[in-house]
């Protein structure tokens, strides 16, 4: 958590570029009161100016101080109202308007805001980094393939090649290494299972596959638990039964299988993992990931009763290394229907989209073709695809280098994630980012927008994002980005609207000021011109619908100049430099 970093009140990139539009802004009209100012003292006080009766207004010597200090006053207010003239009084208000109104919008399109200038930013996007289960998948899991006792199961519940004792080796394994729960309703009607999607489906197939939930876990007593996390990818738990202590583990597969030293056989004999086997059981692994399908592993070990200790139960790290692998399951999390279409609207809008995920990078590379993040006839190699663990122990500079190229990262842990949104923060990105656990939390923190999901995800999660989608749906996320987008062109909009008046304004007042030493309206009339002309203006502009056309323009990004100020300044100074996206609004 060293890395996190404090909330130091950083400013939207819109609250940058406002920030500019106002000194900008002050600037001219400062420096355009000044000249006018000095203009008309100059010709005050030179006598060149003349009552209506033609008599001269100053003459040195002989007019009072008292009406030369009335004459001062009245040059001074004409400079003042050029200023009033200048500044943009409606802006904030347009501002706020356009946000609350698209908050209000968002609501219906199953986004939560949170922080209220988020909208805005989600706008200028220039990547989004999401999280593949739930977020571009279903999260609806099913087990769909099944190896065990060195052997394929088809179909996936079919145990009846397998030896009652191995099987019910597995079976103590499923039900008492858990964190969900099976309930049978007593009028013999479906099984109700609970927990994650992960949980579930593991323990619908354990029922499939002949499990007696309440009975197994009567049966033996659990001494330890070490809760699965995204970190170790893996959760154990030691159980003592008639047979003995038993450790039971269940996690990512590559990763458990790397820890065995020994499979159990079909006959229930424990045989050595030589490296054929293991390969056998690599490429098994690698064919389920392959058909984009998530692979968990469950092992075990016997453990002497001597070894447990007897007082701090509590702080006993669980054996984890010469363990017996049990079997692998591939669970099938089909890709959600709206996700591919999404994506390309995002590709069409110019903010790439990223998968970061905590499966093996096998199933994410299917997954990301599957939705169209990766493209099939692209490179999908290195450092477009790569692994959490490679990304790690690289060293920043490094990171900074590829971390625009990374497409997939694949057996990332929640650091990984915050690491690449300070890469890409580093690079010049908005980086918007998706997140459910509660270790997704610095990630959401560090990133430009975080969006956390309102069904699957945990409290800490949102509590750090600025937006909660409520249905966890990537097709959501775009719209944020459609709805922001239209925030940033309508406050556009308004911009132009109000400088055009202004600069309209100025200029006429500026003229007169200086040719007949007067102006047609003076500051509290002007005022009022404002008050209702910004109001109904805002109104209007803060209030227009997102079109089609904005998901069609490049974002707007950090760096780029894109608002009315920079605009003008750079197509009067620069005219090539403007920003790539088409401001079809002006
Ligand atoms: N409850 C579980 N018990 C054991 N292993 C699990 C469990 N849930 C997931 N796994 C394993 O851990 C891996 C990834 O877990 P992790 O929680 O880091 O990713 P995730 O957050 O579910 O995925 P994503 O980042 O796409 O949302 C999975 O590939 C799976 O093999
Ligand atoms: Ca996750």
């Amino acid at each position: 958590m060293a890395n996190l970093s404090e909330d130091n009140g950083e400013e939207t990139p819109l609250q940058v570029r406002l920030n500019g539009v106002a000194t900008f802004i002050g600037m001219v009209g400062l420096s355009v009161a000044g000249v006018v100012l000095g203009v008309l003292a100059i010709r005050y006080f030179t006598g060149h100016t003349k009552n209506p009766d033609g008599t001269v207004q100053f003459r040195a010597g002989t007019t009072g101080l008292k009406q030369g200090f009335m004459g001062a006053i009245r040059i001074l207010t004409i400079a003042v109202t050029i200023v009033v003239v200048a500044v943009p009084e409606g802006l904030p208000l347009a501002v706020t308007l356009t946000l609350a109104y698209s908050m209000r919008k968002m609501m219906r399109d199953k986004a939560l805001v949170r922080r209220l200038s988020s909208c805005e930013t989600m706008g200028s996007a220039t990547t989004i980094c999401s999280d593949k289960t739930g977020t571009l998948t279903l999260n609806k899991m099913t087990v769909v393939e099944a190896h065990f006792i060195g052997t394929r199961l088809d179909p996936c519940d079919d145990v009846r090649a397998i030896s009652s004792s191995s099987a019910a080796l597995l079976i103590e394994g499923i039900a008492q290494n858990t964190t969900g729960t099976v309930f049978l309703p007593e009028d013999g009607g479906a099984a109700d299972v609970t927990g994650s999607p992960t949980e579930k489906a593991i323990l619908s197939w354990g029922l499939k596959i002949g499990m007696d939930f309440n009975d197994v876990r009567s049966k033996s007593s659990v001494l330890h638990v070490f809760p699965f996390n995204s970190e170790k990818k893996r959760g154990g738990v030691a159980v003592q039964s008639d047979t003995g202590v038993h450790i039971h583990w269940k996690g990512a597969a590559e990763l458990v299988l790397s820890s065995c030293k020994s499979w159990l056989s079909l006959d229930g004999s424990v045989q050595p993992m030589d490296a054929q086997k293991r390969n056998v059981y690599k490429k098994s692994i690698e064919d389920m990931a392959k058909s984009s399908l998530r692979c968990v592993a469950f092992a075990y070990c016997q453990c002497d009763i001597e070894k447990i200790p007897k007082e701090d139960i509590a702080d006993w790290k669980l054996p984890e290394e010469d363990l017996t692998l049990l079997g692998i399951v591939g669970i099938k999390d089909p890709c959600r229907p709206g996700v591919r279409n999404a994506v390309q609207l995002c590709k069409n809008a110019g903010v790439k989209v990223r998968m970061v995920t905590g499966d093996n990078i096998e199933t994410a590379k299917a997954i990301a073709l599957e939705c169209g993040i990766l493209d099939a006839n692209g490179v999908i190699s290195e450092p477009f695809v790569i692994e959490g663990k490679a990304f790690r122990e690289m060293s920043e500079i490094a990171r900074g280098e590829i971390a625009d190229k990374i497409t997939v990262m694949g057996r990332s842990s929640p650091n990984d994630k915050l690491l690449l949104v300070q890469a890409l923060k580093r690079k010049g990105h908005v980086v918007a980012v998706t997140g459910d656990g509660t270790n997704d939390a610095p990630a959401l923190h560090e990133a430009d927008i975080g969006l956390a999901m309102g069904m699957s995800g945990t409290e800490v999660a949102k509590e750090s994002s600025d937006i909660i989608i409520l249905d966890d749906d990537f097709t959501s996320v775009v719209k944020v980005v459609r709805w922001g987008r239209s925030v940033y062109a309508n406050i556009q909009k308004f911009i132009q609207f109000q400088l055009t008046v202004n600069v309209a304004a100025l200029v006429i007042n500026v003229i007169a000021a200086v040719s007949s030493g007067d102006v047609p309206l003076n500051a509290v009339e002007l005022l009022w011109v404002n008050l209702i002309m910004d109001t109904l203006g805002a109104l209007a502009l803060a209030t227009e619908p997102p079109t089609d056309n904005l998901m069609k323009r490049q974002p707007v990004g950090r760096r780029h100049g894109a608002t009315c100020d920079q605009y003008y300044v750079e197509k009067l100074v620069c005219p090539g430099h403007l920003p790539n996206s088409n401001p079809s609004y002006l």
